[in-house]
């Protein structure tokens, strides 16, 4: 792991680091998530009314307004993405996005590629999170309760309904919760069956492993580069619930092998992990 950007005693303060570089990499990582949150939260709060003032209520256009603000975070943070495969996006009709949940900086590259008509799927709790939870009401995300499978089954399947109906991708994370190991946790379900029922294509997505330049656990928090690839279509049409697990599981070896691509990872050490 390359040394993080705070300065370890004995070892003096590049030039190019400034006050932030002589700061211990915990009080570093502190200040540039301290600084991300309240980014988002006076920006949502900003956001908030522009959207209410443009499109009077909660609306996916709404997400025209997040992803314009959003953008601009990267600049604060040295964030470059390289995005490959946007194309892929241009499908007649509705969709399921699937990708790689590894941070709430995630929302950085959401934003860089999310295509217009698109909708997260979200757990409920981000709901309470002050002025954030209002711009992701109002942008149209759906909320479900992880802890309850029977309600989250029941959002799912009014989704799968509404989606068609108002032609409306829907973007899904569905590792279910954030994972920054530079590998991927085993899929959910919900966004396959999802796809199914609708008989939409799934489009995944992969971000290249954070792992370089982003560690919550060694507070490790440095500028750096993302690869992004959205990959093809994979059809569903014909599938039943029964196709669900070979769906799910072809989702999953498609991504694991572009994550580890993407992040330079060698490929023996897929099944290490
Ligand atoms: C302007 C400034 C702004 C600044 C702020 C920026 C804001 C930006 C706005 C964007 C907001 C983005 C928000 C992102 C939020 C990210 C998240 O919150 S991630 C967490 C939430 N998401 C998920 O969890 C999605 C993935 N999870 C699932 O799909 C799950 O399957 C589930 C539907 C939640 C249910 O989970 P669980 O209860 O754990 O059950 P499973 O093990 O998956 O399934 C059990 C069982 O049920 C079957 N099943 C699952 N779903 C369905 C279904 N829809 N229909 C029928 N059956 C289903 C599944 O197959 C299992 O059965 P099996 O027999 O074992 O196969
Ligand atoms: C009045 C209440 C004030 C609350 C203040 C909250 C401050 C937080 C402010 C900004 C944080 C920006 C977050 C942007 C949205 C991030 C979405 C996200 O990444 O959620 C995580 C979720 O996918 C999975 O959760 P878990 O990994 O299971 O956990």
């Amino acid at each position: 792991m390359p040394a993080a950007q705070g300065t370890f005693p004995g070892r003096p303060a590049r030039p190019a680091e400034g006050a932030a570089g002589r700061l211990s990499p915990t009080v570093n990582f502190a200040l540039r998530i301290g600084f991300y949150c309240v980014l988002c939260l006076v920006c949502s709060a900003l956001a908030a009314v522009a959207c209410l003032l443009v499109n009077g209520g909660r609306t996916v256009k709404n997400m025209r307004i997040i992803r314009a603000v959003v953008r601009t975070f990267k600049y604060f943070f040295g964030l470059r993405f390289e995005v490959k495969g946007l194309e892929n996006f241009k499908v007649e009709g509705p969709a399921i996005i699937v990708s790689n949940h590894q941070s709430v900086l995630d929302m950085m590259g959401l934003m860089e590629v999310l295509p217009d008509n698109c909708v997260q799927v979200g757990k409920k709790e981000l709901m309470y999170m002050g002025s954030v939870g209002l711009i992701i009401y109002l942008g149209g995300v759906i909320f479900i309760n992880r802890k309850s499978t029977s309600s989250a089954k029941m959002v799912m399947s009014e989704v799968a309904k509404t989606m068609v109906a108002e032609n409306v991708k829907v973007w899904v994370y569905p590792e279910g919760t954030r994972n920054c190991t530079g590998d991927l946790l085993p899929f959910k379900k919900g966004a396959f069956h999802l796809a199914i029922q609708a008989q939409v294509p799934v489009i995944p997505v992969v971000y290249s492993s954070f792992t370089s330049f982003y560690n919550p656990k060694t507070k490790l928090f440095t500028s750096g580069k993302i690869k992004v690839e959205v990959l093809p279509p994979i059809e569903t049409k014909g599938l039943t619930p029964d196709d669900v697990t070979d769906l799910t599981d072809r989702c999953f070896s498609t991504m694991r092998e572009t994550l580890f691509r993407l992040s330079g990872r060698p490929s023996q050490a897929k099944d290490s992990s």
